[in-house]
């Protein structure tokens, strides 16, 4: 019989970007009515490169949080080549910062404070190995001479191989996986070593993007490769190894702004990305390794609890309906389409009946 019904403990976001003012009160209640936690990311215009600017973004989040949602934004620090490790050992010994996000200059969206020279920063990188906080990463090189399907492939060879060889003791997150290079980096690392996953790159492949006319709403970066890259990020993801969990990367910008001459890189998929991965596991047959994916793995690399709160998923005849757009005060964002009706539906359990 097939199964049209399960309960998971709370899913969390390991990589999401909330952005800021207006977009951040238009998209905060899809992600708090969704998940217990989320993994901040900084790439804000200008970005959160000190702590205090964390502790100042992390109360703008929680001052429009809807009343009755309770949801923890887990603050992360942008690294700079100016990045001062006294700053970086106060901030993840206060508690307020749970990871530094490595963005190489110019790879994505507000990247241009990002480094350049990566020895810059190995003297973070050893404070941030003694203070134990994960490094993430937005893994793609930069170089205009290498093609841009390429790029995650050769970070892992030129830039992340060497970092990852320096310091042993160092938590890394390998942002977005999106090819089996990843996959195969990860799985081959001795310790210490995940990757993220989003939603979108577990269904779409790169024609998602190019066939049948361009369509902007597919584009985000790293770009979605090939099938058989598709495979293995779903073959991992369904796997059940626990160095691979869920960040949504859920990256809203406007419509306009992605339906351009120059569209911008994002997807927005917070508001159904659950529902999204409960069809992606159950169409591998993979529904009992969901709940390490969306909601243990991640807490258990992280060092943290898994959530106690549990949700109830469910299949219906009818398929759930979500907008295709969300509006903000300066228009819309175009919610992730997987191509497919979805019809699995979930909700909070309450406390008792979880008990
Ligand atoms: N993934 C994306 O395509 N875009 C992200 C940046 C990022 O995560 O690289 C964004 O901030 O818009
Ligand atoms: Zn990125
Ligand atoms: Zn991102």
């Amino acid at each position: 019989m097939t199964q049209t019904e399960l309960t998971i403990r709370q899913p969390d976001d390991w990589h999401l970007h909330l952005r800021d003012g207006a977009m951040l009160e238009a998209v905060l209640p899809h992600t708090s009515a969704n998940f217990a936690r989320a993994i901040i990311m900084p790439n804000l215009v200008p970005p959160v490169v000190r702590t205090e600017h964390a502790q100042a973004y992390r109360e703008r989040i929680l001052n429009v949080l809807p009343a009755g949602h309770s949801f923890e934004p887990l603050m992360t620090l942008y690294l700079t080549e100016a990045t001062d490790p006294a700053d970086v050992r106060k901030g993840v010994e206060s508690g307020l910062i749970t990871a530094l996000k490595l963005y190489p200059s110019g790879a994505t969206t507000n990247s241009e404070n990002g480094v350049r020279d990566f020895e810059k920063i190995y003297p973070v990188l050893e404070t941030m190995s003694e203070v134990d906080v994960p490094l993430l990463v937005h893994g793609e090189v930069t170089d205009a001479d290498i093609d841009i399907f390429d790029r995650e492939a050769v970070f892992l060879e030129r830039v992340l191989s060497p970092i990852r060889e320096k310091f042993p003791e160092l938590r890394i997150v390998l942002e977005h996986a999106t090819t089996s290079h990843a996959i195969d980096f990860v799985k081959a690392a001795k310790a210490r070593t995940a990757a993220t996953i989003t939603t979108h790159h577990l269904i779409i492949n790169r024609n998602a993007i190019l066939a049948g006319g361009i369509k902007p709403h597919y584009y985000c970066l790293p770009v979605a490769k090939r099938e058989t890259h598709r495979l293995a990020l779903r073959q991992a993801a369904t796997s059940g190894d626990p160095r691979f969990f869920l960040g949504t990367d859920s990256a809203p910008h406007p419509d306009h702004a992605k339906e351009s001459a120059c569209g911008c890189a994002g997807i927005y998929s917070s508001i159904n990305t659950i529902n999204c991965l409960a069809h992606v596991f159950e169409e591998d047959g993979a529904l009992d390794k969901l709940e390490g994916f969306t909601s243990l793995n991640g807490p258990a690399f992280y060092k943290l609890l898994p959530n106690e709160r549990r949700i109830r998923l469910f299949k219906s005849a009818d398929p759930v309906s979500f907008p295709d757009k969300i509006q903000f005060p300066e228009g819309t964002v175009t919610v992730f389409d997987p191509g497919y009706p979805l019809h699995w539906q979930h909700e909070l359990v309450a406390a008792a009946a979880a008990a």
